[in-house]
């Protein structure tokens, strides 16, 4: 009989993935994965079923990392819900496999493990994309993303100035009151958004909420809501005037809204920029397209597990 799995909690999670450790890795495993060799990172597009009568989706995100022995796989549900409810509209298990014969080693909240894995993404896509001089970061969406993605980016690099606006604006002032450091509330995005230099969109909207003619030509784009085939953030002008980055082509294919419904080009993966074999534009307009692959997941989950582990 396999030993049972263990269950780490949210706290237990948290308490042993950091932003260090995490980057390193993630930058590793978007560079194999964009080396396309399959029997080396086998990961599929999410598989995702709609929950039609609760505004909600279910997503599986399994993955093997085979130089590392890494077998995972995430569920992820997600909801279109109004924010004053008590529980946040993402939710998040992680599964930990041993490779060798299948059984579950680990059963962990995923939560911490999706906040950080997406933050640090997109923070990679940033040094390797946002202009050289970066002064103004704008934020538009003030969920749970937006705490990850406000701790990582203020951690590493020096903004002289951070925007937040979300679609209320109590919810931006009760954002801004929680983190530490200056902070500019806002109530316009078209306000918020002018003049910036780096973007990120973490909102859980359907409708584009970033539009092209607002934007300083130049500027790095970070899109992580939006997740959905039939779902946008940006608008047509934007994407069609931006050079296009994604985690995935595949996925992107398949999931993003702004991508399929605006018919633009995708100019390449992250781990292509990586890699090397595909260059960062970084003078030009640049949007990074965000959809999370669970290659992320895994390899933040192992880091937990090992770290778990050497402290029993
Ligand atoms: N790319 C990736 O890897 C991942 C993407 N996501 C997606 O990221 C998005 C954000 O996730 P969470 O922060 O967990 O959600 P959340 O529900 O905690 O926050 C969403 C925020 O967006 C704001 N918002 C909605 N419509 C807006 C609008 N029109 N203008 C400005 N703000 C608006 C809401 O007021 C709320 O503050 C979701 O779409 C989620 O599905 C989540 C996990 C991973
Ligand atoms: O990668 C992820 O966990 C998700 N992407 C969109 C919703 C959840």
């Amino acid at each position: 009989m396999a030993d049972q799995p263990v269950f780490l909690r949210d706290d237990v999670v948290a308490r042993f993935l950091s932003y260090d450790e995490l980057i390193p890795r993630l930058e590793e495993v978007l560079g194999k994965f964009s080396r396309g060799n399959s029997s080396d990172v086998v990961q599929p597009v999410r598989s995702v079923i709609p929950i039609h009568s609760h505004s909600g989706f279910l997503g599986l995100m399994p993955a093997y990392i085979a130089h590392e022995d890494i077998l995972c796989t995430k569920i992820v549900a997600f909801y279109r819900r109004e924010e004053n409810l008590h529980l946040p509209s993402t939710q998040a298990t992680v599964l930990l496999f041993n490779p060798e014969y299948g059984n579950v080693t680990a059963v962990m909240d995923g939560l911490d493990i999706t906040h950080k894995r997406t933050a640090a993404v997109s923070a990679i896509s940033a040094k390797l994309l946002m202009a050289a001089q970066s002064d103004v970061l704008c934020i538009l969406g003030c969920g749970h993303q937006a705490v990850s993605h406000y701790e990582i980016f203020t951690k590493l690099f020096s903004f002289k100035e951070v925007r937040v606006c979300s679609r209320r604006l109590e919810t931006a002032e009760r954002f801004a009151a929680g983190v530490q450091g200056p902070i500019t509330v806002l109530s316009s995005a078209k306000e918020a958004v002018h003049g910036a230099d780096v973007i990120i969109t973490v909102t859980n909207s359907s409708k584009p909420v970033l539009f092209g003619e607002w934007v300083k030509p130049g500027a790095h784009i970070v899109a992580v809501g939006a997740c959905r085939p039939d779902w946008r953030e940006l608008d047509d002008v934007l994407m069609r005037d931006a050079v296009i980055y994604v985690d995935s082509r595949e996925g992107a294919a398949v999931e993003s809204g702004d991508i399929i419904l605006s018919g633009a080009e995708v100019f390449a993966e992250l781990g292509e920029v990586l890699n090397g074999t595909r260059p960062a534009l970084r003078n030009k307009t640049t949007v990074f397209k965000s959809l999370g692959m669970g290659i992320q997941d895994a390899v933040a989950a192992k880091l937990v597990f090992d770290k778990w582990k050497r402290s029993q």
